[in-house]
């Protein structure tokens, strides 16, 4: 299974050959931004997403992430001191850490990955705010709903798990950027372009501390050279149980359909062709 490039594979050329006859487009993950959905809808076929699996672990994993930019702010992080030790320096770094305890975590979409995050954060002591495009009525009562400007404000730590949508892209730029505290954390364990990566590099540069996720396939050498950032190839999703899971999920959606006409999490009721 090839991993970390989301965004290309369901493109035009792969669909073209399969598409009038395949009727279901089974995808490995939550995010379907990946897909021609209107090309797929048109020729009458289903598209579904394998969501369960992978969202724990995505959520254990942006908890794991926040915790590590905190305590682990710019330099001292985890795989820095690792190296240090490595190489008989033992702590030849400038230490800097946060205790997140009482600090502020502005959770950007409360759907499906967010409220699991959001819980083990609160549980760790942290303060949650979040904004959504819809209140989400499951929300805890430990969780404040606020605008989206106020998440930028109000936050130390901006958690980035919306869906990748025409509303989303770019939402991380100059002008939000501007708005937020100086030394704000930033963990994106969304899609890629949430983040406006040229508006990012400035604001590293600019007394702001952001640690970054996910930049693909191509990441901004602006990023990779600086310190503030940690980068990840887009694998937050990774596990022995949740690659299993994927798998068995799309499994049961393509049986779902072959048995019943439609699949177990369809993103789409297929056009009449
Ligand atoms: O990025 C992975 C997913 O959307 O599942």
């Amino acid at each position: 299974m090839r991993t970390g490039v989301w965004t290309s594979a369901w493109h035009k050329r792969l669909l073209g050959p399969l598409v009038p006859e395949c009727k279901i487009f089974a995808s490995p993950g939550v995010g379907s931004d990946n897909m021609d959905l209107p090309r797929i809808i048109q020729n009458g076929a289903f598209a579904c997403n394998a969501p369960t699996s992978v969202r724990r672990v995505t959520a254990d994993g942006s908890v794991m992430s926040i915790m590590n930019a905190f305590r682990g702010t710019m330099i001292l992080k985890v795989t820095a001191q690792d190296m240090s030790v490595r190489a008989g320096k033992w702590a030849d770094l400038n230490v800097d850490p946060l205790d997140w305890r009482g600090r502020t975590v502005g959770v950007l979409g409360l759907g499906m990955i967010g409220p699991r995050a959001a819980t083990m954060c609160h549980y760790l002591g942290m303060k949650i705010i979040y904004h959504n495009r819809h209140a989400n009525p499951s929300a805890s009562e430990n969780f404040e709903l606020v605008s989206q400007d106020e998440l930028w404000k109000q936050s130390h730590c901006i958690l980035l798990t919306c869906p990748l949508t025409d509303e989303t892209r770019y939402v991380i730029n100059k002008d939000s950027l501007d708005k937020t505290k100086d030394g704000v954390l930033l963990v994106n364990v969304a899609h890629g372009p949430i983040v406006h990566e040229e508006s990012l590099a400035d604001a590293l540069n600019s007394g702001k501390v952001l640690i970054v996720f996910e930049n693909e396939p191509n990441v901004n050498p602006r990023l990779v050279t600086h310190p503030n950032t940690t980068l990840s190839p887009h694998v937050m999703y990774l596990a022995d149980t949740s690659l299993r899971g994927v798998n068995e999920e799309i499994i049961w959606n393509i049986v779902a359909y072959l048995e019943t006409g439609k699949p177990n999490t369809p993103l789409n009721e297929p056009m009449a062709v």
